[in-house]
């Protein structure tokens, strides 16, 4: 084993990356001072690949990006004060990006390992800014992220309405995202992803751990792929509730999504177009709306409910996945059980479930965070605190929920508690201003929504 002594750490170092055309496979390389190389791969199904010059050319800045955003799950182990980019330097905006995708997606961990990261990440710029991006020749063709849950799965449906192509496309092995990509019957794209194991060895030896923003290294990786294929947009599904984090006393707001969040989409979908290739377009279709419109538009679909999970106990890389799809005991099952029924009859939800949570005494701290009520929104991806009272107070009015213990305690306790502006959803299922959907593909997309 290699050792690992965190303290004495001075520079993380962002050795090389490559990528060999004839297996698809990328490599990338960090290193921690003179310490052994910490590899991670990632392949790209379809080699070999033959790229012309403008394409080519797009890969090879997409893979660096993807390079320096990946490193995350390394410089989090040591968090050391100096990083060193080795080879060819970056400009100002690229380190500009970098150090806010750092601070800000490193924010979770930060504040739980009792860090502070604000102006303690320099990304060195040591480049001339970079001339403007030209067109990659790409064609019209949507690489559509899913991730197993509920929010992808109302995108892939939502543009096969409106009759966009699309390839459903996923990093990493979890089966459930395989059988959900299955179910869409659409053409899929697996790109599979390996951590450096030597991360693993020094996560034994007390290495710094905690969340990272997983889905800005999925939208770089993705972006890969768009170029590789040849496709002209890589379309997630990030809510606009994502871009609101959880209320820390003492500490201000802790965002476990912010790499979902609006600030990174444009951020990210910007330096795309800048840097990389100006016809390549990055957009979250789910953007203008709230996870209850979400959920609300996932209910009026029922082609998933055996197969999809929220549950990100299904996504682990070590170790073992939980026996049924939903674990029914985190703040994922709990929000999406809340979310969904407003919308669903219930012996349907419960169906999914096969339980009633709401129907559980002892789930209500669980509850309680998601309300926001003596607690603060859960680290995880769930809706803003508004939504969740919302939906449970749309339920204590429902013959069919009020006689469940967590509504009926809801009724007594929380409600009598709570301004006129918590309650009603419709003001939650409006669709905000606030998106990057391409202009010909918003007002069919609102009027599918019926938002
Ligand atoms: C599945 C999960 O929730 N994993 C988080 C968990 O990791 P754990 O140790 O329990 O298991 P593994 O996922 O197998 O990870 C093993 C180690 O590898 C590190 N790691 C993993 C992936 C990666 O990209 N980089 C890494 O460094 C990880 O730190 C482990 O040591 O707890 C970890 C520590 O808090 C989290 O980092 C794991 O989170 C994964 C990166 C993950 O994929 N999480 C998503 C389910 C997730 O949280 N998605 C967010 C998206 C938010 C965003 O801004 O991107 C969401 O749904 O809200
Ligand atoms: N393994 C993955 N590979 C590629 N994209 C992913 C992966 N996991 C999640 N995503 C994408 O990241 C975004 C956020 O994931 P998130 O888990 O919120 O969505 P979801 O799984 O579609 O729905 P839910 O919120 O119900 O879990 C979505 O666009 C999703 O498609």
């Amino acid at each position: 084993m290699t050792e690992f002594k965190r303290e004495s750490i001075r520079a993380f170092r962002f050795l090389d990356c490559g990528f060999d055309a004839a297996t698809g496979e990328a490599r990338l390389a960090y290193a921690f001072d003179d310490g052994p190389a910490l590899v991670e791969t990632v392949r790209f199904p379809g080699a070999p690949f033959a790229l012309d010059g403008a394409r080519a050319g797009a890969v090879q800045r997409a893979l660096r990006l993807l390079h320096l955003f990946a490193g995350i799950s390394y410089y989090k182990a040591a968090v050391p004060p100096e990083i060193r980019i080795e080879g060819e330097g970056i400009d100002a905006a690229t380190a500009a990006l970098l150090t806010s995708l750092y601070e800000n997606g490193l924010g979770e961990f930060a504040y739980r390992n009792g860090l502070s990261l604000r102006g303690r990440i320099v990304f060195p710029a040591t480049a001339a800014a970079m001339p403007a991006a030209t067109d990659a020749g790409l064609r019209r063709h949507a690489v559509v992220a899913i991730g197993g849950g509920k929010d992808s799965l109302v995108s892939i449906e939502a543009l096969r309405a409106l009759g966009i192509e699309q390839t459903v496309s996923w990093v990493g092995s979890a089966p459930l995202i395989k059988a959900c990509a299955e179910r869409t019957g659409l053409p899929t794209l697996n790109i599979t992803r390996t951590l450096s194991p030597l991360l693993f060895d020094y996560n034994k030896q007390g290495a710094l751990n905690g969340h990272i923003p997983v889905t800005a290294v999925n939208s770089a990786i993705l972006a890969v792929a768009a170029l590789l294929q040849g496709h002209d947009q890589v379309v997630f599904s990030n809510e606009r509730s994502a871009s609101y984090g959880s209320l820390i006393p003492g500490t201000g707001e802790v965002n476990h999504q912010w790499s979902k969040g609006w600030a990174f989409e444009q951020a990210f979908a910007a330096h795309l177009r800048s840097h990389v290739a100006a016809d390549l377009a990055y957009y979250s279709l789910l953007r203008p709306f709230s996870e209850l419109a979400v959920a609300r538009q996932f209910a009026r679909l029922d082609r998933y409910d055996q197969h999809f999970s929220s549950c990100n106990r299904n996504f682990h890389l070590l170790g073992e996945r939980p026996a049924q799809r939903w674990c029914g005991v985190c703040p994922k099952c709990h929000f999406v059980f809340l979310a969904l029924a407003p919308f669903m009859p219930k012996p349907r939800l419960m169906g999914i479930f096969g339980r009633n949570l709401l129907d559980e005494p002892e789930q209500a701290p669980g509850f309680d965070a998601l309300l926001e009520y003596r607690d603060h929104k859960p680290f995880e991806c769930v809706g803003e605190g508004r939504e969740s009272r919302a939906a449970l107070d749309a339920l204590a009015d429902s013959p069919a929920w009020r006689e469940d213990a967590l509504v009926k305690r809801y009724l007594r306790e929380i409600r009598p508690q709570l301004s006129p502006e918590d309650r009603g959803l419709a003001p939650l299922l409006e669709a905000s201003d606030d998106h990057g959907i391409p202009a010909g593909l918003w007002g069919p997309l609102r009027a599918h929504f019926g938002a």
